[in-house]
């Protein structure tokens, strides 16, 4: 026998075309990791792989230096790219992944806790929509499946309701260990908003202004993916773009699964692990007037190793509207939005076979 493990499921809710809810079970990708082959609702056949080019300018981003070189490279590299890596980010190895672990730690001991354990571990969430431990945009029967497991909540701000608040109470220490390192970041997230603006040669508030720097909304996202028996067959997430302002990653265990999409090619990003890198989503784009793009961007799987992740989402609060900060050029080139009302138009259209869902902010 190939796979000696039970199978669990989750169950993914969505309204289909009618307009009805649906429920999808859909198998828990680490009772499938023992497997030899790989079942053919997760065949995906991602496109071919290409080199990175050795001499890119993705230079990481110096933090302690963020003045007017270093400014300058960071406009250069997000043009480019969409995405940067930081150095010196200021925050505490000890939330990250020090001895004892922290975040590493308890996103690792989640996820190694039986399925029916971390399922009654997670509170309950009223809302289908991308929150709680499951899975992201399965929209139909036939679609192919990512080879991923993971679980969103809403960290911040405190409290935050619609009964979306779903901490794991296993490990005990889960939450206040995410929140603090939530906590750290705001503030690097908050420079990081006013070095963008500066990097385009905007006003540092451009894009601040529609945040509120200690209340604004940070989603968090812990991603798992397990070792596959297929890279070459598998996605741990399929192409996207993320909805965000910006998101904040941080790796453990490994690398080497991010992809980005330029110049037609998928090329793996050279990001090593324990590292932080920024991407920027499309409420940037919007923000930026085009400037400042949101990379189609994949994860790749691995067949030896499993990876983990952890995903800040950071956005202007839900009811703000935003609109492009224009700069030297002569028009606007995407409309004003409110945020919640994009970010509703993304999950109703993800997952797309292409960067669509920003049209709807584009200006025809
Ligand atoms: O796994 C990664 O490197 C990226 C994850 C990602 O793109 C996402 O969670 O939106
Ligand atoms: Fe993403």
């Amino acid at each position: 026998m190939e796979n000696t493990k039970k199978v669990n499921y989750h169950e993914s809710k969505f309204i289909n075309q009618n307009g009805i809810q649906q429920t999808i079970m859909i198998p828990v990708v680490q009772d499938l990791a023992e497997l030899k082959t790989l079942p053919e609702n997760f065949i995906q056949n991602p496109a071919a792989t290409h080199p990175f080019p050795p001499n890119a300018s993705f230079e990481p981003i110096d933090m302690v230096k963020i003045q007017s070189r270093e400014i300058r490279k960071l406009g250069r590299v997000c043009e480019d790219w969409g995405m940067f890596i930081i150095e010196n980010h200021g925050l505490d190895p000890r939330l990250l992944h020090d001895r004892r672990g922290r975040a590493a730690e308890v996103v690792k001991r989640f996820f190694e806790l039986p399925f029916e354990e971390k399922k009654s571990s997670v509170g309950t969430y009223t809302s289908a929509d991308n929150m709680g431990y499951g899975r992201n945009f399965v929209k139909s029967e036939d679609q192919p499946l990512d080879w991923i497991d993971r679980l969103a909540m809403k960290a911040a701000p405190e409290g935050a309701s619609d009964g979306l608040c779903v901490w794991p109470t296993n490990p005990p220490n889960f939450r206040s260990v995410i929140e603090k390192y939530v906590k750290a970041t705001r503030k690097l997230m908050n420079e990081l908003l006013q070095a963008l603006a500066k990097a385009i040669s905007l006003d540092k508030q451009s894009f601040s202004q529609y945040f509120n720097p200690n209340t604004s909304e940070i989603n968090v996202r812990v991603n798992y993916y397990p070792p596959c028996p297929r890279p070459d067959l598998a996605l741990g997430i399929t192409p996207h773009t993320d909805a965000s302002a910006l998101t904040l990653l941080m790796q453990f265990e490994s690398s080497n699964g991010l992809q980005v999409f330029k110049d037609d090619h998928w090329l793996t990003v050279p990001w090593p692990c324990n590292t932080l890198l920024v991407n920027l989503g499309d409420l940037m784009e919007i923000m930026s007037n085009g400037r400042l793009k949101s990379p189609w961007h994949r994860v790749m799987t691995q067949s030896e190793m499993g990876r983990s992740l952890i995903a800040l989402f950071y956005n202007p609060p839900a009811q703000v509207e935003i609109g492009p900060v224009k700069g030297e050029e002569a028009m606007e080139e995407y409309k004003k939005v409110v945020v919640k009302e994009y970010l509703k138009h993304f999950y109703k259209v993800s997952p797309t076979a292409s960067k669509v869902a920003i049209m709807y902010a584009k200006v025809n």
